[in-house]
Order: C-alpha cells, then structure tokens, then sequence
C-alpha cells in the first residue's frame, strides 16, 4: 500500500512498474489503472489506509486496537480528546475521523521533529483546523489544560506520570481515560495511579483479530441413493454386458446420463496466523461532580 500525492508530469515506480500520475489525475475512486508491469487501484484516502501506508517514525497503533480505543472512549462528533505521544500520527487520524467535524484533538510529544512532521501531515490531509499539536514533556510537566477533555489517551513509556495531569484536562463532570502499555508492569503501575487518583471502572483488554476467509465454489449435487437404486443400476449393467454381448454399441441402446446438477458451496476458514500481542489497553473513566 503506497500513499502518493499526484502531481501532474510527476511518475511512481514500484515492483507494478510505472505509474504515469496524468494516467491517475480523474480515475473515480476504485478505478484499476494500468501501469508498465501491473496495476493499481486508486483508493480514497481514510484513516485506516493511512495506519497501512504512513511512513512510520514510532511504533504505531494498528487498527484492532484504534477501533477498540475509539469505541470505549466513546468518540463521536464533537468529543474533545487529549493523546500523548503523537508518535507516527496513526492513532490521531482516526480519532480526528471520530470527533470531526466540531471536536478537537490535542496532541502532545516531546520529540520535535515528529510533532514538525504531524503538524505538517495534518494539513496535508486538511484536518489541522481540529488539531493543536504541541511540542511537550507530558511525564514532567503534564499536558498544562484544565476542564476540556471528554477523553485522554497515553502512549508513554510512563503513563502512571501522566495520570494526575490527565484528571485535570478532563472536564468538570468527568471522562474517560485510556493507556497503552506493552508491558503488564507498566499496566500495573498505571492501575495504581488510576485508583490513587480516584479513576474507577478499571479494565485492562488485549485486542486481538481472528480474519476469516471466505470462498465460494461449485460442486456436483449429492446424490443419495436407495437400496431400489442400486438394484436398479446392476440391473442397468447386466442388460448392458447382454447388448455388449450381441455386438450391438450400447450407445445407441442406452440413454446418456445427464450432467449432474452443480451447486454453489460456501466456505469460510480461519486464518491460521494470529497478528501477536501489540499492547494491554487499560480503560478507566472518573465521576468528578
Ligand atoms: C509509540 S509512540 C506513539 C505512537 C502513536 N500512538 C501512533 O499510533 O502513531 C510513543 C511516542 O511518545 C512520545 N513520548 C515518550 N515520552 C514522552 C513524554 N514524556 N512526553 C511526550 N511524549 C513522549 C515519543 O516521542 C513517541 O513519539
């Protein structure tokens, strides 16, 4: 999956060959276009195919778990929503799907340049008016709001730092609170922080997709037969060894048997490969009136 802004007079190459961007520039979406070696088809741009294509500069949220976090923070159009770290911006562009087009996201991280980058990939995809994205030590010196957020959530390496500050951005009749920790030690450092804070309805979750494949494909009608059935088929066969016998070609003698029926079977099978363990989602949500 490559994501490429089309440039008229500009070409891309990949193992399909080359794609001419004046072969692109008017395609519907969904249209197959053809190229030197092979073929693309041409896609809307969404938030999942941008968690499959995004140049990755972190590690990043996939989306079991974006899909996950989405529902149980309760995002919807007009929800105000604080992450830290931005990371690779994966987790952002869903979540500015969910809130838009009245919400807001802030956004922290403390490493510069990819706040510079994310800052820049959100106007690219012209959601930056529903975006703040700031440049922050979140585990030293918190997020620095107060009373705003519907919702927190924390990719750190120390959430449990970030829990405190995250109370305060949530707003005055509480919210919700999500973390993301590879390791269970840290799951239980930030259960412990959540609780100290006064955070309840705690749960911690591993998300974990099963695809299933589904085909369909023909196969003759099954024929049950009856003991008058086979009685009837050797009888078949006896008169056939006579007509053989006398020299007459049974062909003639014998009615063709017609083709058996087909018919159409679906099949739907498991993959054996099962995506492994990412992260621990540990929800919590607080009463603050
Ligand atoms: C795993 S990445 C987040 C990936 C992101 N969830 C995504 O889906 O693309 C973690 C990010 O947290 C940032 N980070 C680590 N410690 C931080 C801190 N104290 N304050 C702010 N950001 C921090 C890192 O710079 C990194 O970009």
């Amino acid at each position: 999956m490559q994501f490429v802004t089309i440039k008229d007079g500009d070409f891309t190459n990949n193992k399909s060959g080359t794609f001419k961007h004046t072969d692109l520039i008017g395609q519907r979406y969904g249209a197959k276009v053809q190229a030197t070696m092979g073929f693309c088809h041409v896609l809307k741009p969404s938030a999942e195919l941008w968690t499959s294509s995004l140049p990755h500069r972190t590690q990043i949220l996939y989306t079991p778990d974006i899909s996950m976090i989405t529902m149980r923070l309760c995002l919807k159009p007009g929800s105000v929503v604080v992450e830290s770290g931005t990371g690779s911006g994966s987790l952002s562009h869903a979540m500015v799907r969910s809130i838009a087009p009245t919400g807001h996201l802030y956004t922290f991280d403390f490493h510069e340049e990819r706040v510079a980058q994310a800052k820049s990939d959100f106007k690219t995809h012209a959601v930056d008016n529903m975006v703040t994205s700031t440049h922050r030590d979140v585990m030293g010196t918190g997020f620095g709001l107060t009373g705003v957020a519907d919702a927190v959530f924390l990719d750190l390496p120390g959430p449990w730092e970030a829990v405190p500050s995250a109370k305060q951005a949530l707003k005055a009749e509480g919210g919700l609170v999500c973390s993301f920790s590879p390791c269970i030690e840290q799951v239980q450092r930030t259960c412990q922080a959540l609780r100290d804070e006064g955070f309840v309805e705690l749960e911690t979750l591993e998300t974990l997709q099963k695809p299933c494949h589904t085909n369909s494909f023909e196969i003759p009608e099954a024929e049950f037969r009856t003991l008058e059935h086979f009685e009837a088929m050797e009888k078949e066969r006896v008169e056939l060894e006579a007509m053989e016998m006398n020299d007459r070609p049974p062909k003639q003698k014998m009615a063709k048997k017609p083709p058996p029926e087909m018919h159409t079977v679906l099949h739907t099978r498991t993959m054996d490969k099962l995506a492994g363990h990412t992260g621990y989602l540990t929800f919590a949500r607080i009463y603050q009136t």
